[in-house]
């Protein structure tokens, strides 16, 4: 049997990187029972580009949204048209580059973030990444360097998992504000301090999520790699309260759709917001920069 070693590929976290030490699962090193050397088959891809791209995804309609229950940490599917929200947001970053892709363990996350990439011109594969045990890292090896040129690794983390929405989950929304009075439940699903009965408010959701996000996929982008992070509707408000710098009042009015991505710039240490990618066979998501431009036209050149 060939050889293996441990191989850390192109898109390996940076352990050095602040807060690796926390109790967060060993990253992505994969093992290789061959002598691979990686390379990307895209010039733009990671070293060479001095900006990122950042994609934000909040998942598509789920079974109990369109009951209009509360969900939270509770685990749901996407319903039909949610499904078809997340292949039509797939096809509105069809042509940005995506290297890696952060999710939740939430299913609609990562159902979202799946059928997306369905759509994607550069046809790689989306693979969840499993380390969460040795036995877990060994039974998931890929034997070749080819086939991972190929990937692209899905990193799931209960970190960026929607607010914990305590005894509010399963309730209906309707009702609960008829029970509790509309400001109330205003207050526990908007403000920033606030949390529900026994639930997180957007403050302690932050306080996973940004650290996350400055933790684990900020280092991505400054390496940069690009990605993709499909997430819910108040963790991704967390993370854009921080990407924005918005006030705790401010956030209080930001809403998500589901299912419609957001793009941002990273460059220089500074996130860029460019709001919606509004589809591939719009010219503007590459007037927004020469990089992205090229990235589209190298994409066309490899697949004629
Ligand atoms: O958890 C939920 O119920 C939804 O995903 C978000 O709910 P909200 O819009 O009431 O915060």
């Amino acid at each position: 049997m060939a050889a293996t070693f441990k191989y850390q590929p192109a898109w390996a976290i940076d352990v050095s990187a602040p807060g690796s030490s926390r109790n967060f699962p060993r990253f992505l090193s994969m093992r290789f029972a061959c002598n691979a050397s990686i390379s990307t088959p895209l010039s733009i891809s990671h070293h060479s580009s001095t900006e990122s791209t950042l994609i934000l995804i909040r998942h598509g309609e789920s079974l109990w949204n369109e009951k209009n229950l509360f969900t939270g940490c509770c685990d749901v599917p996407l319903t039909k048209r949610g499904v078809e929200e997340a292949i039509e947001a797939g096809k509105r970053i069809s042509y940005i580059p995506v290297d890696v892709i952060f999710t939740s363990a939430l299913i609609r996350a990562q159902m979202t973030a799946m059928l997306a990439m369905t759509q994607h011109h550069h046809k790689k594969v989306p693979i969840i990444i499993h380390n969460e045990s040795e036995e877990a890292t060994t039974w998931t090896q890929v034997y070749s360097a080819k086939t991972t040129k190929q990937s692209i690794p899905v990193i799931t983390a209960w970190q960026l998992n929607e607010r914990m929405y305590g005894e509010l989950q399963g309730l209906n929304k309707q009702e609960t504000a008829e029970r509790y009075g509309k400001e109330k439940v205003h207050e526990w699903r908007r403000s920033y301090d606030i949390p529900p009965p026994k639930g997180e408010s957007l403050e302690m959701c932050s306080q996973r999520a940004v650290a996350y996000f400055k933790d684990f996929i900020e280092p991505q982008l400054k390496s940069g790699k690009h990605v993709m992070v499909a997430a819910h509707g108040n963790s991704l408000r967390s993370i854009i309260m921080y990407l924005d710098r918005l006030t705790s009042q401010e956030v209080t009015d930001l809403e998500l759709s589901t299912g419609i991505p957001l793009l941002y710039i990273y460059k220089e240490g500074k996130f860029i917001s460019r709001g919606s990618p509004v589809g591939s066979t719009e010219a503007g998501v590459y007037a927004y920069t020469q990089s992205l431009a090229v990235y589209r036209q190298e994409l066309d050149e490899m697949s004629h």
